[in-house]
């Protein structure tokens, strides 16, 4: 299995290449060169499978010989042993033909987890075997970094840099980023918002000679192994619910455009899925640019649901090249122009073939509030503000012939004030995080500044 860009001038790598390496040298996201297939056998076949079990069949096929079966399946029961559910990724049922699919089981309470955990036993097993040492720097609205942090703490052959964005994050993401002990973790408070937490992670990508110097990588979903450990859940959950007999749709909160992405390979490697719906808080950048065509960004609007306050969605680049054609140079021109004027107007034919796939709606912070006591009151569930903007949407989009999956992507417990301006009940953290708030904290304040954050993160990794 081979990896290219989806800007057509980088390097061919493997996977094990592809995710080390993280954003390609060309600038863009590495995808696969061809989508493995599961047939209907094949799928119908993960009836009654453990998690693990399903997992190693559906990600199998892109691993290439980057890790032999027995060491395969030994790192996918090492990421997953820590959840807190048996299932992994439970289903609960919202109303007729509604389903909740929950991912806030991992050990930092949000569906990050999924992918983080396996990508920190790939790394290690990887790094260790190839004598190697990296350097992550990652962005986050608040959950990556946590996710980041606890997959990756107290390894030997990786320091792990997350910049998140200055007094915009929950308390709970914050103490989840500042408060492990190991020398090997620096949390960086940025002054401005998530989007320019990712565009310095870019420019340290795109600058060649701190990239190789401190040998960087990437585990935000710039990194294809982030997606791929995520197109797993949409095929357990569907195949619960009856595919490949029947089809499914699903809902999928959505900011960087990774998890709904993960989505649609899931649909391209053969699993019917009738719609995926884009939901968007205020941020509504995807949205708009599925109604209008228009990609326009208009600055970050902070929200209940703060994981989701992005305008630039890195993995839309992955979509556009598919219905590119995958054209690496109509890409790299639209990039550029969102770079350099802020927006590009999407081709009517490429807008027609992402409409075919990607239904979107998007639910305002008072639509979010009362779904979050809407739900609570007819179902008992407490959602956290993220899934709530999924409910919302998902609502306006049910058929009764097809049930619809929508992703819960975050414990409540995360984000408590939303909750509790909502239902009028503070949700507990599970009994593993009750000292939380407790923990002493430590943390770097940081001006916007590239060369401040490189400086910083070249002095830190010497000492
Ligand atoms: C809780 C939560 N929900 C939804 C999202 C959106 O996911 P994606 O960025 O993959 O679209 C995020 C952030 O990524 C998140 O942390
Ligand atoms: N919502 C995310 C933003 C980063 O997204 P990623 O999936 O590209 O890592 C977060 O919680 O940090």
């Amino acid at each position: 299995m081979k990896y290219i860009s989806t800007r057509g001038k980088a390097p061919v790598l493997t996977f094990e290449q592809a995710m080390l390496t993280g954003l390609a040298r060309d600038g863009g996201l590495y995808v696969p060169e061809t989508i493995p297939q599961m047939s209907h056998a094949d799928i119908a076949a993960l009836a009654g499978v453990t998690y693990e079990e399903a997992a190693f069949r559906v990600m199998r096929p892109f691993i290439g010989d980057t890790f032999t079966d027995t060491e395969f399946a030994g790192l996918i029961a090492k990421a997953y042993a820590g959840f807190g559910h048996d299932a992994r990724a439970p289903l609960v049922q919202m109303g007729p033909n509604h389903f909740l699919l929950e991912l806030f089981h991992g050990p930092t309470l949000a569906f990050k987890d999924f992918a983080m955990q396996l990508i920190g036993q790939m790394f290690e097993f990887s790094l260790k075997r190839n004598g190697q040492r990296v350097t992550i720097v990652g962005a986050t609205s608040g959950d990556t970094g946590s996710a980041a942090i606890e997959a990756f703490r107290g390894l030997d052959a990786v320091d792990v840099f997350i910049l998140f964005p200055h007094g915009r994050v929950s308390e709970v993401q914050r103490r989840q980023m500042t408060t492990p002990i190991e020398d090997n973790v620096h949390a960086l408070a940025l002054e401005g918002d998530f989007d320019h937490c990712q565009a310095a992670v870019k420019d340290m990508f795109n600058d060649f000679d701190f990239r190789d110097g401190v040998r960087l990588a990437g585990v935000n979903s710039i990194n294809w192994a982030r997606v791929l450990a995520q197109v797993v859940y949409y095929f357990t959950s569907a195949v619960s619910l009856g595919a490949p007999h029947r089809p499914v749709s699903f809902t999928v909160p959505t900011g960087n455009f990774g998890d709904i992405f993960a989505g649609y390979i899931a649909k391209r490697m053969g699993l019917p899925i009738e719609k995926l719906v884009v939901a968007t808080n205020q941020n509504d950048i995807l949205h708009r640019a599925l109604e209008t065509g228009g990609y326009i960004t208009q600055g970050v609007t902070p929200s209940i649901s703060p994981s989701m306050d992005i305008q630039v969605s890195s993995n839309f680049e992955r979509a556009l090249f598919d219905v590119y054609d995958r054209d690496g140079s109509a890409v790299a021109q639209q990039m550029d122009q969102l770079k350099t004027q802020g927006g590009f107007k999407i081709s009517q034919g490429a807008l027609e073939r992402l409409r075919d796939i990607f239904a979107s709606g998007r639910a305002s912070e008072d639509e979010t509030s009362a779904t979050i006591k809407g739900a609570f009151a007819h179902t008992g569930e407490i959602l956290c503000p993220h899934s709530a903007v999924g409910v919302k949407v998902a609502e306006d989009h049910i058929s009764d012939q097809t049930p619809m999956i929508t992703l819960g992507t975050a414990h409540p417990a995360k984000f408590p004030d939303a909750v509790e301006d909502a239902i009028g009940q503070r949700p507990g953290l599970p009994t593993r995080m009750h000292d939380l708030y407790e923990r002493a904290e430590r943390m770097t304040q940081v001006a916007n500044d590239l060369g401040t954050i490189q400086d910083l993160i070249k002095e830190r990794i010497k000492a």
